[in-house]
C-alpha cells in the first residue's frame, strides 16, 4: 500500500474554536495521504470566508473514492451542527455534534473505513455543560474502542512524555497511582515504544510523585510503597530509571539519555514538553486498537476566525498518524 492510499479521518472538534481554521490553513498545501474531514459544511464555508482562504469543498460519503489530498480541496464528510456557530462563542447545544464527529471517526477506524484518526481540539467544559460527562478524547477513545488502559503521550522531536494519570483532579492523583495502574501504563508504554517507535530497549525516566521523589520517605511514601517495587518488575523489559525527582529528571543531562519520560500526572510532565515544543508537538494515544494523534493545544477561542491560529501542530499530527499507519499491524 502506498502513502497516497492511507485514509486519515480528521475531526474538526469544537466548531467555535480554531479546529476549522487550522484544518483550512493546513489544507492549502499538498500532503501525502487522503484526508476525510468531519464537520459541518456551512461552518467551513463561513470560516474560509472569514480567513479569506480559497477552498473547494467536495462532499464525501463512506464508499466514495479517497484520493490523495490536493492543495485547496477539502474532502468533507458533512455532519450538521445544531445551532449557528459564532467563532469564539461556545454553545453547549453543539456538543452532541462534537461527540458525533468523534464517534464516526472512531467507529470508522475500528471498521477500517479509515487508517488513522487525527483530532482537532474539543472544549471539555462545554461538553460537560451539555450534560455528558467528558474528560478528554483519551478516555472517550478507551471506552468507545473497549481498549485496556490507554496511555496519553505527547511527543516532539526532542522529547516524549507519557502520563500515568490524565484528566484527574490533583487531590485524587496520589490515590490513583496503584501498582496495578502503573503496571498497565508501563506495559503499554514499553510495548508501544518497541513496536510503534522501533526502540529495541527503550530508556524510560520515571518521575516520582512527591518533591525530591519523597526524600527517602520523609516527604511521602508513594515512591517506596508503590513506584519503586513496580518499576523493579519491569527491569528486564526496558531500561527503566527512577523514580527520579521530577525537577532533576527534566534537566538536560538526564533528558539526553531518555527515549521517553513517564510523569505521574498531567501538569508534572506536559508543561515541560510544551515549553520545549509547543506548536510542533503531537498528542498520541497509545494502547488503542486504532491510531489516534492530535494537536498539542486546545480550542484557543480567542483566536478562532482571526487567522492567527498556527496549523503546525496539526500538520505534525497528520504526519505522525501517516507514519504510524504505514508501520501499523493492527490486524
Ligand atoms: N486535544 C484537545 O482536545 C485539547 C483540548 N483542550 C481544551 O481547550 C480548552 C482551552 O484550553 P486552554 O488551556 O486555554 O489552552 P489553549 O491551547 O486553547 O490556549 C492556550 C494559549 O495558546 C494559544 N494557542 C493555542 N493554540 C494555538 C495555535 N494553534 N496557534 C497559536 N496560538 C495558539 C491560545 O491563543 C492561548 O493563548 C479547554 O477546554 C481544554 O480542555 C486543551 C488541550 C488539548
Ligand atoms: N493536555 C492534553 C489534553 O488535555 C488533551 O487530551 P485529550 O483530549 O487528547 O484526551
Amino acid at each position: 500500500m502506498t502513502n497516497s492510499t492511507k485514509r486519515l479521518v480528521i475531526t474538526s472538534g469544537e466548531p467555535a474554536g480554531i479546529g476549522p481554521d487550522i484544518i483550512l490553513k493546513a489544507a492549502k498545501n499538498n500532503h501525502m495521504a487522503s484526508w476525510i474531514v468531519l464537520g459541518d459544511q456551512s461552518v467551513f464555508i463561513a470560516r474560509a470566508e472569514l480567513l479569506k482562504i480559497k477552498i473547494h469543498i467536495e462532499l464525501w460519503m463512506p464508499g466514495d473514492p479517497t484520493p490523495a489530498h490536493k492543495a485547496g480541496v477539502l474532502l468533507l464528510y458533512h455532519v450538521p451542527v445544531k445551532n449557528e456557530v459564532i467563532p469564539g462563542k461556545l454553545d453547549s447545544e453543539n456538543s452532541e455534534y462534537v461527540l458525533e464527529l468523534l464517534k464516526i471517526a472512531t467507529d470508522g477506524c475500528v471498521d477500517n473505513t479509515f487508517d488513522a484518526m487525527v483530532t482537532a481540539p474539543v472544549h471539555k467544559g462545554v461538553i460537560c455543560e451539555s450534560g455528558v460527562p467528558f474528560s478528554g478524547h483519551t478516555e472517550f477513545l478507551e471506552e468507545r474502542t473497549g481498549a485496556d488502559k490507554v496511555v496519553m503521550m505527547l511527543a516532539c522531536t526532542k522529547l516524549k512524555v507519557a502520563l500515568v494519570t490524565t484528566h484527574l483532579p490533583l487531590k485524587d492523583v496520589a490515590a490513583a497511582i496503584t501498582p496495578e495502574l502503573l503496571s498497565e501504563i508501563l506495559a503499554t508504554l514499553i510495548q508501544s515504544l518497541k513496536q510503534q517507535f522501533g526502540l529495541k530497549n527503550p530508556t524510560i525516566l520515571v518521575a516520582g510523585l512527591n518533591p525530591h521523589a519523597g526524600e527517602s520517605g520523609h516527604m511521602g511514601m508513594e515512591e517506596i510503597e508503590v513506584i519503586e517495587p513496580t518499576l523493579k518488575t519491569f527491569k528486564t523489559q526496558a531500561n527503566i530509571i527512577g523514580p527520579l525527582p521530577a525537577d532533576t529528571l527534566f534537566t538536560p543531562p538526564y533528558l539526553e539519555k531518555a527515549d521517553a519520560v513517564l510523569a505521574m500526572y498531567h501538569d508534572q510532565g506536559l508543561p515541560v514538553l510544551k515549553c520545549i515544543g509547543f506548536g510542533e508537538s503531537v498528542n498520541i494515544t497509545l494502547g488503542l486498537p486504532i491510531i489516534r494523534t492530535s494537536v498539542d493545544h486546545g480550542t484557543a477561542l480567542d483566536l478562532a476566525g482571526t487567522g492567527q491560529a498556527k496549523e503546525r501542530s496539526l500538520i505534525c499530527a497528520i504526519k505522525w498518524a501517516l507514519q504510524m499507519s504505514q508501520k501499523a499491524n493492527y490486524a
